[in-house]
């Protein structure tokens, strides 16, 4: 450590000791009422998340794998959790994009801090159609439809002023051309073959919940010690 540093490596330590984890009231979670599905729980616990004010419970992070098998995490939006998965949209060209079609094995981890609760997925990323990716497109904002048309996502980017009139334009046609298209936005679905809920506990006596299944339609669970 060098001195320069010292000031902000004691704000670091002492904010970081200061931080606690399950030191609030959390919910219970008995495993015997849970459903057969898992995408029903994850359902209810969304709903729970949402209504005890979680802030933006629908963000997830997606890991996969590059060609080399070094992984890759990343924030992403949930558009849709149902019997199919959880789906997600991106550009087909950006970094994830790429390691999805050659590896279209990949995770998502969901943290819910207020609730105490985690949730993990497994599994593999189906490509949807380019109408569905088109429809994603449409069912938002036009500020998400003028991201979209930025496009070149994960490009290296000379500077913020290339940027800056890269985006004004791209405001500029969202406006004016609400239907316009973007051949790269790709809808994603996340194919579950394993499904791990964790119920935080303040003892440390944390819930944890699996599911599983092979190649048939039905789902085995077992609780995996903490
Ligand atoms: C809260 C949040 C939500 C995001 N949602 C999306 C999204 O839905 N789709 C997307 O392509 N990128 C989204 N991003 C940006 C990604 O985290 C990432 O920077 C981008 O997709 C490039 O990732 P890649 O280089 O791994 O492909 C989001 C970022 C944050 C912080």
């Amino acid at each position: 450590m060098t001195p320069a540093n010292a000031p902000n490596d004691s704000l670091f330590t002492r904010a970081l000791h200061s931080q606690r984890v399950w030191a609030t009231a959390l919910p219970a979670f008995d495993p015997a009422t849970a459903p057969a599905e898992p995408v029903a729980l994850f359902r209810d616990w969304f709903v729970e998340a949402a209504g005890a004010g979680v802030v933006e419970p629908h963000t997830m992070h997606l890991a996969t794998v590059d060609e080399a098998g070094r992984p890759d995490v990343r924030t992403l939006m949930m558009h849709d959790a149902d019997d199919r998965g959880w789906h997600f949209a991106s550009h087909a060209t950006s970094a994830k994009g790429r390691q999805l079609a050659a590896r279209p094995d990949a995770a998502l981890g969901f943290y819910w801090p207020a609730q105490g609760r985690q949730v993990r997925i497994r599994g593999r990323v189906a490509t949807g159609t380019a109408e569905e990716a088109y429809a994603d497109l449409h069912a938002r904002s036009t500020g998400a439809l003028a991201a979209a048309l930025v496009g070149r996502q994960s490009e290296p980017l000379p500077d913020l002023a290339t940027l800056s009139e890269a985006s004004d334009a791209a405001w500029e046609r969202a406006g004016r051309e609400p239907a316009a298209d973007v051949k790269t936005w790709t809808a994603y679905v996340l194919e579950p073959r394993e499904v791990e809920f964790f119920q935080g506990d303040e003892r440390r006596r944390h819930v944890r919940l699996r599911y599983r299944r092979e190649d048939g339609p039905g789902w085995t669970r077992e609780l995996l010690w903490p």
